[in-house]
Parts: C-alpha cells; structure tokens; sequence
C-alpha cells in the first residue's frame, strides 16, 4: 500500500520534506472528547486496549481530528509484563498496579516469554485493522516499553518516585536482573517483529525510567537490550525515546536506529551535536506550555522548529501530552509546526 502522507517516514529515513511531520505521543487518549466518549462505555482501560475495533476507532481519532502525520497504535507498555504472566490493573486516576511482583529468582523462572500471536493477538489484530482502516492516509507507529522501563514496573508493583526496589536490585543481584531483562527482551523483540508483519511503518521504544539510572548503570542495565531490539528490527525505521536520558547522547550516537526522541530537559544544539548527523531528532516542547494562550505556543513552537531547523526533525512533545491539555490547543500547535516549517524551508 503507497502512503499518501509520508512525511514522517522520510524524515525519519533522513530525507528532505517539504515540511516537518508533526504527532503527539498520547494523542490517541483523554484529551480528545471523542475518546472519552468511546472509554466511558467500557468497563475499564483495559476492555478499550483489549477490543481490537475499539483500539483501532481511537488510533485513528488523532489524525481525523488533530490532523497529525502519524497514527500510533492503541495500546499500553503494560501487556508486555502481562502476556509473561505478570497482570496489571489501571486504576483510575492513579495508573497502573501490578498485584503481583517480582522479586526473586523463582519469579523469573515463572515467568513465560510470550508468544505475540498467543499472547498478544489483540494488538496485532487492532494493528491489521488500523491499517486496513488508515488505508495509507498516514505511517502506523507501533511500540513497546524498553527492557529496563518494563522491568521497573515489574519489580516496583506500579509507579514510584525513586524506583529504589528495582535499582536496588542492580546493585544487590545484577545477575538476576540481568535474567529479568533478558527474558523481557527476548519477549519484546518478538512482539515488535509481529507489529511490524501486522502492519507497523516503524517502531517506538519507550524509555521512561531512563534518567534515574547512574550512566553506567544505563549502559549495562538499559542501553545494551535497546541495542539488541533495534539490532532485530532492520527492515523499519526505529525511534528511541530515553527519557531523562541526557547522559547517554554520545552512546546513542552508535545506536543502529533512525530516530532519537527528546524530553524538554534537553537542549537541542547539544543534543545535535552528541547525536551527528546521522540521527533524527523527535521532540521536544514541554507539554505544559499547551496551557498558554495561542500567541505563547506559536512563539514557542516556532522557537522549538528553528532550533532543529528544517533536516532530520519530528516534531512532537518532549513527552506525552497531558490529558487536560485543550485540543484546539494541541491543534494550534500542529498548524504552527505545519504552517511555519513549510514557511522555514522556502526562506
Ligand atoms: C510509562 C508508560 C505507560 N504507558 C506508556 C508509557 C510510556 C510513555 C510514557 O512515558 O508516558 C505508553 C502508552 N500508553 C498509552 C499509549 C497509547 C498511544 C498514544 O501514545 O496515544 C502509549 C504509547 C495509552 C494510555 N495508557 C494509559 C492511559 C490513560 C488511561 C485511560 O485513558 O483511562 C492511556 C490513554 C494509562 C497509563 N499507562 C502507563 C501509565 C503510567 C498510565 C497512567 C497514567 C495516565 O493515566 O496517563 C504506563
């Protein structure tokens, strides 16, 4: 199937576009009524991600509404834990819990690496359907949790503000963890594979937990099983989202992706500078300034675009949007990232 828009894809490649593709990580959640809509007939999260149709409806919600250049699958980071035997509830307001953990040797042994089709078919099937439905209005993204976000979860039990049980463990018994991350892995490079087969123009590793490692530790524990993942994913364009992960741009140089996500924290010539020329940059405004007026998130939108100017860049969020963010807000962003780039490129 030929793309009709495929400004995300090339500029991910490192090609020149007429002008910079835009998307927002979240854009396919809470902000939009139209997904409030769909949810609140639902049990819970869970039944949404788990009802292929319903997941494809609000993959697609974003790019009919907000107009962006990239639809990403319907989803959470959270089933990979799952489909190994570790399941999840989504509290509302609260975010996830796991009622069961890791946290010893005979834990991971009982942990199963997952079979996508098996385990995983709703994804897969949700990504068939997208793609069908999409019908190459714009490149389907599919995702995943990196290794050491996922074993972060599984060892904490839910969201925590020092993760001090899971980087503890890498310290105490680095071998064991290094058995969770290696089971973890195995798991998401065959998850990753089957999107793509289903469907997938490229691939997202979300790395949320980076920034609270020790930059040793970051190599050791996180950036190796990245490595691996895109090692295995040669045949579509990856993008690494690190987040807090400034002390890592020199490594990610070397990182055989496309595509390095960056958080607002990070400044962009440095940033640059670290990566070389051969990286795509995606990021990197602060979601918080879409709670200003229009004219402060034109100024900083068009600050943000001639920082990256017009090569290789994403634009995109430095995370993902909040989800009291106003939608016309977030559309004022992507038509100022549309309208000025193009501007950007004629001058
Ligand atoms: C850490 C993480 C998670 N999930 C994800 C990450 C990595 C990105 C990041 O750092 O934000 C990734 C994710 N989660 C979701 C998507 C869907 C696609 C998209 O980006 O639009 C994606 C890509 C849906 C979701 N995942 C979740 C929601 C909100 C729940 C709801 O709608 O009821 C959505 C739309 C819930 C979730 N899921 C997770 C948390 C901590 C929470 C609770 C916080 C919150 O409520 O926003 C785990």
């Amino acid at each position: 199937m030929q793309l009709k828009n495929d400004l995300f894809l090339r500029a991910a490649r490192g090609e020149k576009t007429e002008r910079t593709p835009v998307w927002l990580m979240r854009q396919a959640g809470r902000i939009l009524p139209e997904y409030r809509a769909v949810r609140s007939s639902l049990r819970d999260f869970k039944e949404l991600v788990e009802t292929p149709e319903l997941a494809s409806e609000v993959t697609i919600q974003p790019v009919d509404l907000l107009g962006v250049d990239a639809a990403i699958i319907f989803s959470d980071i959270l089933v990979v834990p799952e489909a190994m035997g570790l399941t999840y509830e989504m509290q509302e307001q609260k975010g996830p819990i796991f009622p069961r953990t890791v946290q010893t040797l005979k834990d991971i042994e009982q942990l199963r690496e997952a079979d996508p089709e098996e385990d995983l078919g709703y994804v897969l099937e949700a990504l068939r359907i997208t793609k069908r439905a999409l019908n190459g209005r714009v490149p389907l993204i599919g995702f995943a949790g990196a290794p050491w976000t996922i074993f972060a979860y599984m060892i904490e039990g839910s969201g925590s503000k020092t993760f001090s049980k899971a980087r503890k463990m890498l310290y105490t018994e680095p071998e064991m963890a290094h058995k969770l991350l290696r089971k973890i892995t195995n798991t998401t490079i065959k998850y990753l594979q089957a999107q793509v087969q289903a469907g997938a123009n490229l691939i997202q590793v979300f790395d949320s937990w980076a920034g609270i490692l020790p930059p040793e530790h970051y190599r050791t524990f996180s950036y190796a099983y990245i490595k691996e993942i895109c090692e295995a994913l040669p045949d579509v364009p990856v993008t690494v989202f690190a987040k807090g992960a400034f002390f890592s741009m020199h490594d990610f140089a070397n990182l055989p992706c496309q595509v390095i996500g960056l958080d607002w924290n990070m400044n962009i010539a440095e940033a640059r500078a670290a990566l070389g020329p051969d990286k795509t940059l995606q990021g990197n405004l602060d979601p918080c300034a879409l709670y200003s007026d229009f004219a402060t998130i034109r100024k900083e939108t068009i600050k943000m675009l001639d920082a990256f100017g017009p090569d290789r860049h994403i634009a995109n969020l430095g995370h993902g949007v909040y989800p009291d963010t106003n939608p016309d807000h977030v559309r004022c962003f992507i038509n100022t990232v549309k309208e000025y780039s193009e501007q950007m490129r004629k001058a």
